[in-house]
């Protein structure tokens, strides 16, 4: 096998081309202004070791890949009693899809799609009494970077645009499915999605994921090995959205996308990845980061 160094030097030489590809989203005035042609890919293997490759010092926000931290932060406080107001199945549908939801009593699919991850922080918005400052010092202490911030004028951005999340959530009250303040727990949500790294301190975010739930960072179990199998399952089968199953078949890891055009990928037992390039395909997700970390699976032994 080649040595992980090389091997993310050669990745990005072969998404050099991909990176050029898809489109930015534009949903959100303020991530628009992300450029294409940029691609970084990082790993923190569970001996600790970094390492990384591109853009690397370049910040984007964290968009949905910050489900992945506040479902961890909620099963820490509710376990499985979770699970009664939020779903474990695949959606099939986009990441912000309304459909489902009045078909289903206003119970979302899963904990990754919009829906899912609101009714989560809303849940986190009951146990925390200050959610948004608890969620950003969790994303410090495991990225080892205690001066990570949430990028303001996206959290604005994303507020001031509102309508579809906002339409899920107020979808979910009618159904008795919410318990605070709507607007309230919005912006929370869009704080954390909004939180500000690059792609060393988001693969080291998430180094937990593939050491049964042990932070290389804060040392602290942060979920119980058996929780950490049960999470990367629902990566696998939700975490790319109506595009998991092809994510599955091309990179054979349990990943999280954001519309940032950020990918994380576990291998549990031997690393967490993460990739950051802006152009994405019509699911949302990033175009260079699923041709990346399709190229790394080819060498790695999984
Ligand atoms: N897929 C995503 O990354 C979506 C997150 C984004 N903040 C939203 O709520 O629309």
């Amino acid at each position: 096998m080649l040595d992980y160094q090389t091997l993310l030097e050669k990745t990005c030489q072969h998404v050099e081309p991909f990176s050029h590809q898809g489109e930015v989203a534009t949903y959100i005035p303020a991530l628009a202004e992300q450029k294409k042609g940029q691609f970084a890919i990082a790993l923190q293997t569970i001996d600790g070791k970094v390492y990384s490759a591109g853009d690397v010092s370049n910040k984007f926000t964290v968009q949905s890949v910050s489900k992945a931290l506040t479902l961890t932060m909620a099963l820490q406080r509710y376990g499985d009693d979770l699970w009664l107001r939020v779903g474990k199945e695949p959606s099939g549908t986009a990441f912000n899809s309304l459909t489902q939801l009045e078909f289903e009593q206003g119970k979302p699919r899963n904990p990754f799609i919009n829906a899912g991850a609101i009714v989560t922080a809303d849940a986190l918005y009951s146990r925390l009494s200050a959610p948004i400052h608890a969620v950003l010092e969790k994303f410090r202490a495991q990225s080892g970077n205690s001066n990570v911030v949430i990028n303001r004028t996206v959290a604005n951005s994303e507020y001031q645009h509102r309508y579809r999340n906002a339409a899920m959530a107020y979808l979910m009250k009618s159904f008795g499915n919410f318990d605070n303040d709507v607007e309230k727990v919005l912006w929370s949500y869009f704080n954390y999605c909004a939180i500000e790294v690059n792609v060393i301190e988001l693969a080291k975010t998430f180094s937990y994921l593939s050491n049964k739930g042990v932070c290389l960072q804060s040392g602290e179990q942060v979920i119980s090995a058996k929780q950490t199998k049960q999470l990367n399952s629902l990566l696998f089968t939700s975490g790319l959205y109506d595009a998991a199953g092809d994510f599955a078949y091309r990179v054979g890891m349990p990943g999280k996308s954001g519309v940032s055009g950020t990918i994380i990928a576990v291998l549990p037992g031997q690393f967490t990845a993460a990739v950051w390039s802006p152009g994405l395909d019509s699911f949302g997700n990033s175009v260079a980061g699923i041709a990346a970390l399709e190229y790394l699976a080819e060498y790695v032994n999984h």
